[in-house]
């Protein structure tokens, strides 16, 4: 679905490549999480799919992007933002209405979907975000989670091949987050979209995501399962990422050899990990 090959990009103004010799697939219906610390070229790696890298940057440009057999690189933007939806992080600035239905609607005739199709689509997508009550609501008396589910199932409604996130839930308390992540991990395996989300709630990224992306100075140090990449907690901590606080307990536990191989994510893994090692 989504196939990064030796992709590095400086951008004009930047001494040094922004992201360097990535590589990386992502199959339909995967939920992605990319985390790292400030400056790894998290964002830089989401605009490369969205081709917000080289169109809206320009830079130099190596290797190749494609979703779903689209070349980033190659194809106008427009043609990218039919395949790849994006929801940047200041909502806010992505809204161009004031009523909850006239924002999904705008997007559905911006691009030409068939008049017949329009209503379902719409239903559908605030359905799909739990949020069909806020149909009339008008954005402003919103909370901040529910402009969030707004600015998201606008992009659905486009009905995109792959989504990409950049920290939905910066703004967001750990109930909000929580239920956002709860919305795309469902939406991705019911329909089979592509899932990529830049995040610095790394519990959270544990708990949901299939595939767990770890930037460090501009290249792909880890990519893998989520269990498999935070058994790697001392070298995520030389990079500046931090493990949710259960992996890190348990790692320490099995470091001391009180319990057995397997890496929690949640603190529930961890009572598991406990309780099975005092058994
Ligand atoms: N428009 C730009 N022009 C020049 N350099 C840039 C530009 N945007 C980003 N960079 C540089 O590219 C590198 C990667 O930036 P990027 O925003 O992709 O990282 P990030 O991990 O998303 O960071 P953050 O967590 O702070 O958002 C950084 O060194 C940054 O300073």
């Amino acid at each position: 679905m989504i196939r990064i090959t030796d992709f590095s990009f400086r951008y004009r103004e930047g001494a040094v490549p922004a992201v360097s010799g990535a590589n990386l697939s992502i199959g339909r219906g995967e939920f992605v999480g990319v985390t790292g610390a400030a400056g790894s070229g998290k964002s830089t790696l989401t605009y490369a799919l969205n081709g917000i890298v080289p169109h809206c940057y320009p830079g130099d440009f190596y290797g190749s992007v494609e979703v779903d057999g689209m070349d980033t690189c190659e194809a106008a933007l427009t043609d990218v933002s039919r395949v790849v939806g994006s929801v940047c992080q200041d909502v806010e600035s992505q809204f161009v209405t004031s009523v909850v239905e006239d924002e999904v609607l705008y997007g559905l005739e911006n691009f030409a979907v068939p008049r017949g199709e329009i209503e379902s689509r719409l239903t559908r997508a605030l359905a799909d975000m739990g949020i069909a009550d806020l149909r009339e609501r008008a954005i402003a008396s919103l909370s901040g989670g529910q402009k969030q589910k707004v600015a998201i199932a606008s992009v659905l409604a486009l009905r995109p091949q792959a989504l990409v996130l950049d920290e939905p839930t910066a703004e967001l308390d750990p109930a909000s987050s929580q239920n956002v992540f709860d919305l795309l991990a469902r939406y991705a395996r019911q329909h089979g979209t592509a899932v990529v989300v830049v995040e610095q709630k790394i519990a959270l990224l544990a708990r949901y995501a299939d595939t767990l992306v770890i930037m460090e100075e501009g290249r792909i140090r880890f990519a893998d399962a989520p269990a498999a990449v935070l058994a790697h907690d001392g070298e995520l901590a030389r990079i500046g990422v931090s493990c949710p606080r259960a992996t890190a307990l348990v790692n320490r536990l099995r470091a001391a050899g009180v319990c057995g191989g397997r890496t929690a994510r949640t603190v529930r893994e961890a009572c598991d990990v406990v309780k099975e090692a005092a058994a």
